[in-house]
């Protein structure tokens, strides 16, 4: 296993790197909760954020959301300060932010209305082709008491995937699903950062999906700091059946949780 420490962020290239946090601490009133976070998420790559809980992970999210602001140090975005939220940033939570008001269609066509997009047609076309992929197309009427857990998350995903963003944030959004929703959900989810090339970093207490989802692991330590591992396991599905492969990856999961215990 190759562990990447906080250090080494400073080897990336610029050009290949989306979000850059220096030297990032983060209190809340009087409690340090994030200690010198020094991070490059790299254009196009998939990053599962895990830790313990209450060691600050959504914090981390918020603040590559431009939603907080760090307290010392400093975040770059495309190698500009980041100041507050952008719409190139889609932001997705664990508790649904769909309003019980808007219909499918109405939810995923919303962003490209508030850019100003004015084409109804050109509109309709996206909004259309997005729905099919993510198996949506015969909801769009449905408004989201009218629809299950699992498609619920799926239109969330669609109002985030319409901007055609180049940063994906997620903060828990399967874990209210069951495991076979779940694992539809993580696909799509591949799918469509691979397809658009967007950055994911994905926080999750399923050390599965930590594997599934991110081709790196940011392990957000109690002491506030994160150490980056790279994933032996990421998108090789097929090859679990290796028995080789699948030990490898069992040993990884294991050293992982025993960090996340101790
Ligand atoms: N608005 C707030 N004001 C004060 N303290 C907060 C606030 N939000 C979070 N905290 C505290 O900051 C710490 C980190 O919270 P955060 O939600 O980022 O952790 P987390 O790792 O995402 O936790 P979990 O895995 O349980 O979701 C926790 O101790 C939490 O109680």
């Amino acid at each position: 296993m190759k562990e990447k420490t906080n250090s080494d962020y400073l080897t990336g290239r610029e050009e290949d790197i989306l979000v850059r946090m220096r030297d990032v601490s983060f209190d809340y009133e009087e409690k340090r909760i994030l200690w010198n976070i020094n991070l490059a998420l790299k254009k196009g790559a998939s990053y599962s954020l895990i830790g313990k809980s209450g060691t600050g992970k959504s914090t981390l999210l918020n603040l590559a959301a431009g939603l907080l602001s760090p307290k010392e140090g400093s975040i770059e975005i495309l190698s500009a300060p980041l100041k507050g939220t952008r719409k190139e940033t889609a932001i997705m939570f664990q508790e649904l932010a769909l309003f019980p008001w808007q219909t499918v269609y109405q939810a995923a066509s919303m962003p490209l209305k508030l850019s100003g997009k004015k084409e109804k047609q050109e509109i309709d076309r996206r909004v259309a082709e997005l729905l099919e992929e993510l198996g949506l197309s015969g909801l769009q009427n449905k408004y989201p008491h009218q629809l299950s857990g699992g498609e619920r998350q799926r239109a969330a995903l669609a109002r985030g995937l319409i901007g055609q963003p180049d940063l994906l944030l997620m903060d828990e959004p399967t874990s209210s699903l069951d495991s076979i929703t779940k694992e539809a959900i993580q696909e799509l989810i591949i799918k469509q950062q691979q397809k658009l090339k967007a950055t994911l970093l994905f926080v999750t207490h399923d050390m599965e999906e930590a594997l599934i989802l991110g081709e790196r692991i940011l392990l957000l330590n109690g002491d506030g700091t994160v150490t980056e591992l790279e994933n032996p396991c990421y998108f090789r599905k097929e090859q679990r059946k290796s028995i080789e492969f699948y030990e490898q990856c069992i040993h990884f999961k294991e050293l992982l949780e025993e960090s996340e215990t101790r």
